[in-house]
């Protein structure tokens, strides 16, 4: 059961920290860094684990996950117009499987083998799929059933799933549609369900931001600034800095940018336009119904290069207001040819991530340009998914020209590459090739 009977919201975890041995500092978890051939301490999720105390260490299933850094960008910085030394990129696709997803789904796969559970499933645009099949094909405790749009998923991420050996169904529809029917089918035929409204899931993905915080030696950034899809990240976030100020681990919170893609705003649209808020849960439950239903009149489907973000329904839109509310967060969404530039940009200037995850750094240059985020400010960007997940967007942007645009980006309003960077097609001669590398 992943939420209440009685209301329909999302369950949450709550522990009772008065019962659980929290260090008295956040330095204390450096002690772990000597004891990594613990694999539990290895885990970038786990080495935390008095932070997410919801299982023992000998039930904790973990492939290595979390062993992803923080790091400094002079290029990017230069790009979103911040002083060189302020962006930092949190890349989690150094993940087992190339996304986020995994912090999370060690902590889900660790609950779903506690209470037993012999099949695990989840909607997925690819990057959760991915992420919950490697982990039963580790674990060996589940089987996996993924439910995916039909057409909706980068080839990346589906041969992930179809190696690790999930079984796929490919539903009509988009991942709104499949999330609904597989929410459906877990209810009805007892399936451990592995989205993002598990709350044990959450749990894990706490850890993006203990990790972060580590990296800048226990400081707390100005602002971290994140992709905006079905709102889990963005809800962890909140609440992992929510649980530490109330421990006492640290005395101030960053502020909190969620940055959607245009082709898939609802949370921007209904927080920054429409004003809805956290209120202490007592939000206007109408208004964002009257949003939806107005939405299923329309038909309206979320579009954008951006495939892991083109989610309209978000299940988390609740927790992440309450995020919004503890962070002192903003919302702004953009549009495909900022998140592809970007990109671009992240990928020359050290790393490299997927079209969703540069939707970060799109939304950190424009909060600067609007001064929200002043020029001095500390900024983390979470690079949330791997290069290779989705080559064709990128291939398409390098190889497209202002004359001759791929027929898919354009039909996405990305009219223009700039940092276009494609092939050169040169003869087979050796004075012709050492003329071009030599004008470069
Ligand atoms: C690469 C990538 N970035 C961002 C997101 C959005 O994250 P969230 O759903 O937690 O908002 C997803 C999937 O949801 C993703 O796969
Ligand atoms: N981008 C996601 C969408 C599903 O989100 P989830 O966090 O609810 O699992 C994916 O990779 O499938």
């Amino acid at each position: 059961m992943t939420s209440c009977p009685k209301c329909g919201e999302l369950l949450d975890v709550t522990y009772h920290w008065d019962q659980v041995p929290v260090p008295q500092s956040l330095r204390e978890f450096e002690k772990r860094w000597s004891t990594r051939n613990n694999p539990i301490d290895f885990s970038g999720v786990w080495r935390f684990r008095e932070l997410l105390p919801f299982a023992h260490d000998d039930q904790i299933i973990t492939i290595g996950e979390g062993q992803t850094m923080l790091k400094a960008s002079a290029s990017v910085a230069r790009y979103a117009g911040l002083n060189e030394d302020g962006l930092f990129l949190q890349y989690e696709g150094l993940n087992p499987s190339g996304s986020f997803k995994d912090n999370g789904m060690t902590a889900a796969s660790t609950h779903a083998v506690m209470v037993g559970a012999k099949v695990a499933a989840c909607a997925s645009t690819g990057n959760t799929s991915a992420s919950l099949a490697i982990y039963s094909s580790v674990a060996q405790k589940f089987k996996v059933v993924v439910f995916v749009g039909s057409g909706k998923i980068a080839f990346g991420k589906l041969s992930q799933a179809l190696d690790y050996g999930a079984k796929t169904l490919q539903i009509q529809g988009d991942f709104d549609d499949a999330l609904a029917r597989v929410r459906e089918v877990c209810t009805q035929e007892g399936i451990y369900l592995c989205n993002s409204v598990n709350p044990f899931r959450l749990e894990g993905q706490k850890s993006i931001m203990f990790r972060v915080l580590e990296s800048l030696n226990w400081e707390v950034p100005d602002w971290i600034v994140v992709p905006g899809g079905n709102l889990g990240n963005s809800s962890a976030f909140g609440k992992a800095f929510m649980e530490l100020k109330q421990l006492g681990l640290i005395d101030r919170i960053p502020r909190l940018a969620i940055i959607n893609a245009q082709g898939a705003n609802t949370l921007y649209q209904l927080y920054e336009q429409h004003g809805m808020r956290w209120n202490g849960g007592n939000y206007d439950l109408d208004q964002s119904t009257d949003f939806f239903t107005q939405m299923d009149k329309e038909n309206r489907r979320a579009s954008t290069l951006a495939s892991a973000i083109e989610i309209n329904r978000p299940v988390n839109f609740s927790k992440a207001l309450r995020a919004l509310d503890v962070c002192d967060g903003v919302v702004r969404e953009v549009d495909d040819q900022q998140i592809l530039d970007a990109k671009a940009q992240v990928g020359a200037g050290g790393l490299g991530c997927e079209p969703a995850s540069a939707a970060s750094v799109a939304g950190a240059k424009l909060l600067k340009s609007e001064g929200v985020i002043a020029a001095g400010d500390r900024v983390v960007c979470i690079l949330t998914g791997h290069q290779l997940k989705d080559p064709n967007a990128t291939v398409a942007y390098h190889s497209a020209t202002d004359e001759h645009m791929d027929e898919k980006l354009s039909s996405h309003g990305v009219n223009t590459a700039p940092f276009s960077n494609g092939p050169i097609v040169v003869e087979n001669d050796l004075d012709k090739i050492i003329e071009v590398i030599r004008s470069f």
